[in-house]
């Protein structure tokens, strides 16, 4: 008997006709099925929202007393809670297991927080004629916030949209992927546990093109969190008009190998992170940048490590990484590393397939117009590309469409100040790679990587707005 998960709207659990088959990413086990909503209860979910957000507003200390406890069942849970991001998504237990140790810590980061929301002192008084006037600005919640996610981070990337709008004082309608939806209903079974009222936090589930867009369409939603695809970005932001919007897209990040740097740190770091939930990461080292004279070594030392890596079962617990998300994203990916190697490029490592398994793989002799170079691969695969001086390795970084993080090794301290100044990005992680983040930090990046910042306390500011207050104490007086 598959287990089946209902929708979530205004403090109900509803099952509906229309079901959605949730796969295990490695065995093809159709292990659950899932209620998808319809227009009834997209529009349902949008009344029970905006209701919530007009009649009942939460304090902060009630949206901090919720979002901490959500944080303690997180981690209490994360042996079952990191066994059904293993099953839907195909991540390696390990990597699910940290996965919900962050989203913890995402829900523990938005409760401080909502304690910590102020506006600012205006010193209006500084302008002539207004030197009896007192102003200053408070945040004020947006209103109703649409969160849609993508597969990859079926848990945290939630966490990261939810738990700032609450926060926020703000209300949630919650679309997650249609390929990962039991992680978006745990989040919410567990909010409902720590004390959310109903209406808070509402979840549909369905296609993108579905009830995606009945979502992008509905007026009543003031503001759009998206992490997905740039494809899928640029098609919100089309839609919503003048709404609010945060867009996490997509990238093909680079990760900078200069010649001073420490080697066995670098290569360490560099042999894993392409490879990480098969490299479907948006941060994901695509285009490794090793400097000319040490790029023979390096990419020796990259080869050996990397062959190393154990790909299979994700729930082995040597697995170093499992399968894509599907075997149509690892036939994409296939034709693409056969698509550069037709063109002249040389195969280091890897390149095999075995339905939705891809072996971790890597290229050199890639040129920059093929598509494992210059599209988003989303797969683990990595090219390694020499350059003679770093004026250049800035060049190829800033070449590129997307601009989200890069990583740069090096132990000079000008040539890291020059990455920090001129890679065209969101974030530069000195000595470490594209990939690190900490749930803290402002995320997000800049031309195709999309817009806003994530991390608890930046997503509040974006889900919030300064309202000015003026005094004039001349007619108070
Ligand atoms: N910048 C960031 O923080 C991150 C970006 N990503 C990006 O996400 C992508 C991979 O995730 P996918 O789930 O395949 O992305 P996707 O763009 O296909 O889907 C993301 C979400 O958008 C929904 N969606 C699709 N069409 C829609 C429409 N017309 N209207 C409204 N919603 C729609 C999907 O159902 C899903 O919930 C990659 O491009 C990756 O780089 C992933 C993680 C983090
Ligand atoms: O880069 C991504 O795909 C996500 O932002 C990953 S993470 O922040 O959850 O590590």
């Amino acid at each position: 008997m598959l287990e089946s998960y209902p929708i979530y709207i205004n403090g109900r659990w509803l099952e509906t006709e229309n079901k959605l088959d949730v796969v295990d990413k490695f065995s093809g086990e159709v292990f659950a099925r899932v209620s998808v909503s319809g227009e009834a209860e997209v529009d349902a979910a949008v009344s029970a929202a905006l209701e919530a957000f007009r009649q009942s507003p939460l304090p902060p200390y009630r949206r901090y007393e919720i979002l901490a406890k959500g944080s303690a069942l997180l981690a209490e849970r994360v042996d079952e809670l990191a066994l059904t991001i293993t099953r839907e998504a195909g991540k390696v237990l390990k990597d699910a297991k940290t996965e919900v140790l962050r989203a913890a810590q995402v829900l523990q980061i938005a409760a401080e927080e909502a304690k910590r929301i102020t506006g600012e002192m205006i010193p209006v008084e500084a302008a002539p004629g207004a030197e009896n006037r007192l102003a200053y600005t408070v945040r004020v919640p947006i209103g109703v916030v649409c969160a849609i996610s993508p597969f990859n981070f079926p848990l945290n990337l939630a966490c990261h949209k939810v738990a700032p709008a609450l926060a926020a004082g703000n209300t949630v309608v919650f679309k997650p992927s249609s390929a990962t939806p039991i992680s978006g209903i745990n989040i919410c079974r567990i909010l409902e546990e720590a004390g959310l009222p109903p209406g808070y936090l509402n979840l549909v589930v369905g296609g993108g093109n579905e009830v995606g867009d009945l979502l992008l369409r509905d007026e009543r939603i003031a503001f759009y969190s998206f992490t997905g695809s740039a494809k899928v970005g640029k098609r919100i932001m089309a839609t919503v008009g003048l709404r609010k919007a945060t867009m996490e897209l997509g990238s093909n990040s680079v990760t900078i190998v200069h010649k001073d740097a420490d080697l066995e740190k670098a290569a360490a770091a560099c042999s894993r992170m392409p490879f990480v939930n098969a490299g479907q990461v948006c941060i994901s080292i695509q285009r490794l940048l090793v400097h000319r004279d040490i790029y023979e070594r390096f990419t020796e030392m990259l080869a050996a490590k990397t062959r190393e890596l154990v790909l299979g079962n994700p729930l082995d617990a040597d697995t170093d990484l499992g399968p894509m998300i599907s075997e149509a994203e690892a036939i994409r990916a296939e034709t693409w590393v056969k698509a550069a190697l037709a063109g002249g490029a040389t195969l280091v490592s890897g390149g095999k397939r075995r339905g939705a398994l891809f072996e971790p793989t890597i290229l050199t002799n890639v040129e920059p117009e093929m598509k494992v170079v210059c599209e988003e691969v989303f797969a683990p695969v990595v090219s390694v590309i020499p350059y003679d001086d770093f004026d250049e390795a800035v060049k190829m970084t800033n070449a590129s469409k997307y601009g989200l993080q890069a990583g740069v090794f090096t132990s000079s301290i000008e040539i890291a100040n020059k990455a920090a100044r001129e890679l065209e990005v969101g974030g530069v992680i000195v000595n470490d790679t594209s990939v690190y983040r900490a749930d803290q930090t402002p995320y997000g990046g800049v031309k195709e990587s999309g817009n806003g910042r994530e991390g608890p306390k930046y997503a509040i500011q974006e889900m919030t707005e300064p309202k000015l207050v003026v005094f004039n104490l001349d007619v108070l007086s």
